[in-house]
């Protein structure tokens, strides 16, 4: 989190977006009253890459997917997906996006298979295809013994999985996932990654946001480091990491490491009862 509160660079600093990239941010900038979220973002997502996005809590993650997926307005800067620019030309921009977004609600009064249905409806899919993709997801999912459970009733990872199947269903040639393995378990986990692998190989993009560094490190191709509304770092895996783990880099890029020594009365605690 910036504590600035200037205005953003001036246009002239921000270099030309990079049109053949699947995403390009340009000094995306996002204030929330006084608080900076997003302080002048430039980031480019090659065509075919594994991104992943990680930073500390609070780091703009979250709010910078949101700019770059048309939920949230940048107060200032561009994104442009495939060469699209999102804000001028949201609806030809989106069409190739599929979002899983963080916190945002579902339709969840409708069950699973109605809401993979809707959502391929909604995304101008003939109902023959929408059937079968449906039923291609479900299982791939692991949700065909809840098709029929309304998503208000499902578990937190079973949200999610019902939530990455929703973006994916108009087959789109970027998906942007806000933490997309958070509270979903080993084997869903896997079998998500297999999917997101087989898509990348096809010629797809996907970006996911984690905290899970050896996650990042395994699955993904790229990486960016954000912290404090900045991108400290990006680029391949490789670059970004060096010669440390990716774990050790983030540490010694973003630092933040506390000694617990101010906590001595949770120990006296523990050890007196
Ligand atoms: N709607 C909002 N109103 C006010 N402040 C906000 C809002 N959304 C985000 N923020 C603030 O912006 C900053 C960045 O938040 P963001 O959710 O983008 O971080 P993040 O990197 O996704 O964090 P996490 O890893 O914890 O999910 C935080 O300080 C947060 O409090």
């Amino acid at each position: 989190m910036s504590d600035q509160t200037g205005p953003p660079p001036p246009a002239a600093t921000v270099p030309p977006p990079d049109l053949g990239a699947a995403l390009s941010l340009r000094g995306l900038w996002k204030r929330f009253g006084q608080k900076i979220a997003v302080a002048g973002v430039d980031l480019d997502v090659p065509t075919g890459s594994f991104f992943g996005l990680v930073g500390p809590n609070g780091a703009g993650k979250t709010t910078s997917l949101s700019m770059a997926t048309g939920l949230l307005r940048p107060d200032f800067g561009t994104v442009h997906v495939h060469g699209t620019d999102l804000w001028a030309r949201p609806e030809e921009a989106k069409a190739t996006l599929g979002v899983l977004p963080d916190g945002v609600r579902l339709f969840d009064r409708l069950t699973g298979a109605q809401l993979l249905t809707y959502a391929g409806l909604l995304r101008g899919l003939d109902r023959d295809t929408v059937a079968g993709r449906t039923e291609d997801l479900l299982r791939a999912m692991d949700l065909v013994g809840d098709r029929d459970t309304y998503v208000v009733d499902y578990s937190a990872g079973m949200t999610k999985k019902i939530g990455l199947a929703s973006a994916m269903i108009h087959a789109p040639g970027v998906l942007v996932l806000d933490e997309p393995f958070e509270a979903v378990d080993p084997v869903s986990a896997a079998n998500i990654r297999d999917i997101l692998h087989g898509y990348v190989r096809d010629g797809g993009t996907v970006v996911v946001s984690s905290h899970v560094m050896d996650l990042v490190q395994r699955m993904c191709s790229h990486v960016a480091i954000i912290a404090g509304g900045h991108v400290l770092a990006a680029g391949t895996v490789a670059q970004v990491r060096g010669e440390q783990s990716l774990e050790d880099r983030f540490v010694d890029l973003v630092g933040g490491r506390r000694e617990s020594e101010g906590l001595a009365w949770l120990r006296s605690s523990s050890a007196s009862s």
